[in-house]
């Protein structure tokens, strides 16, 4: 038991080692009674003076590397790495966890160099590298972004300059993709050029980086505003910032878009990015952000035109975040296609209003707006999961051509490539 600070640590230890008790919860008289073991820290020699450990009751203590880590016991139990418990070909767990005992405790516990061995009491070892516990633990984690992104507004965006990719370099090199992707997953937009303007080489360039996520409109898609479906989509009308397919369990990861002709006017894109408006709102109205993180939305498409027959439901929270690091990985949002709120009671839902109100402001303020014209040739790729889309309505013969990826997918390209996804 010690309720000292990381950095006061070593004095802090004497202090505790001499009896000079320096944290208020030590002074309280009720301490012996409820701590009464014996405080036993294990310092390294002096080789690696920033390494420290102690076994507490529930759980192991280590301080290494400038990070205080708390360890379950049966956590270290579980992510035993020998042979018997893990097999390093296949990258999974032989070990089965229920035969755990939930109780368990080390036997002994030992460092040498920057391992940590831990006997336990049938005689099994588990090994830990020092690094690799910083790594994995809770604490460590809690410190890091899953993935870095650049927030952008128009000016901040146009400032970038982030440069496009070609068509070949694109298709045929690995550097190419990879700068694509490398942009790709820091402002959640990037454009490929030199496409020739058909559906067959969206296409391809769709299956260079994932697979593409078949769903109601079909694999590829291809729209004119001739209401051959049910929705505003496939017609000449303006269309407000939102995120596609709402109405999904998952939201579609990626949208890609290629137009392949436009002979008239207006039909301009517009791209805002979800997470810099949402960034506003945590500053301003932290409490605001943490309500559209918490009421749980439906969203529905209906559909009965000619042949097509649709009822879609997908629920969750506007914004979503992990709950570790309070980082932001999706915003679902769509007025269109928002169903019904009946999942809160009535108070809630006008606190929620309010909320929403907030974000849509932030989302609508114009310096927050990148209008492009999408041209043959050039195509767009958004992360349908961060960047909000939209389009000025339009006269005469457009045709827009694209497909949604599934994002598992274009993340997993993007490891390969070394990328941080
Ligand atoms: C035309 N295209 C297939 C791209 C999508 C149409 C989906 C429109 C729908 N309201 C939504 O926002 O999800
Ligand atoms: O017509 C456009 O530019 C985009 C329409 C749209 O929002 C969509 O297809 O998802
Ligand atoms: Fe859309």
């Amino acid at each position: 038991m010690w309720c000292h600070r990381l950095s006061h640590l070593q004095s802090s230890l004497q202090d505790l080692l001499r009896g000079r008790v320096i944290c208020s919860a030590l002074q309280q008289p009720s301490f012996n009674s409820l701590f009464p073991l014996a405080v036993h820290w294990h310092h390294t020699a002096s080789k690696y003076p920033n390494c420290a450990w102690q076994q507490h009751e529930d759980h192991f203590e280590l301080q290494y590397a400038n990070t205080v880590m708390r360890f379950d016991y049966v956590w270290l139990r579980d992510h035993c790495r020998s042979a018997s418990c893990y097999n390093s070909k296949t990258h999974q767990r032989s070990l089965d966890t229920a035969s755990v005992d939930l109780c368990i405790k080390p036997k002994t516990v030992r460092l040498d160099e920057t391992t940590l061995f831990f006997t336990w009491p049938d005689g099994h070892v588990t090994r830990y590298d020092l690094d690799w516990l910083v790594q994995n633990s809770y604490e460590g984690q809690k410190q890091k972004v899953v993935q870095p992104r650049i927030l952008w507004n128009a000016e901040i965006y146009q400032q970038a300059q982030v440069p496009s990719v070609d068509f070949q370099s694109f298709l045929e090199t690995n550097e190419g993709l990879k700068n694509f992707l490398e942009n790709f997953l820091l402002y959640g937009i990037a454009f490929v050029e030199n496409v020739p303007p058909t559906q067959e080489h969206t296409e391809k360039l769709a299956e260079r980086i994932s697979l593409i996520r078949e769903t109601i409109y079909g694999r590829m898609w291809y729209f004119t505003s001739d209401f051959s479906r049910g929705d505003t989509a496939y017609t000449k009308l303006a269309l407000d910032r939102h995120t596609d397919t709402t109405y999904f369990q998952e939201p579609c990861g990626i949208q890609v878009f290629h137009c392949l002709k436009h002979e008239g006017t207006g039909g301009r894109t517009l791209l805002v990015d979800g997470f810099y408006a949402a960034e506003q709102v945590l500053q301003k109205a932290p409490e605001e952000f943490d309500l559209l993180s918490k009421v749980p939305l439906k969203h529905e498409y209906i559909e009965n035109v000619g042949e097509c027959h649709n009822h879609m439901i997908g629920v969750g929270p506007v914004l979503n975040v992990y709950p570790w690091n309070k980082e932001l990985y999706l915003i679902r949002y769509n007025n269109y296609d928002r169903a019904v709120i009946n999942t809160v009671p009535y108070d809630v839902v006008h606190r929620w209003y309010t909320a929403h109100r907030t974000l849509t402001i932030e989302l609508r303020r114009p310096e927050n707006e990148f209008w492009v014209k999408l041209k043959p040739g050039r195509v767009l790729f958004i992360d349908n999961w961060r960047v909000l889309h939209g389009r000025e309505s339009f006269t005469g013969y457009r045709q827009l051509c694209g497909c949604y990826l599934t994002r598992d997918d274009v993340l997993n390209t993007a490891r390969l490539l070394g990328l941080q996804a």
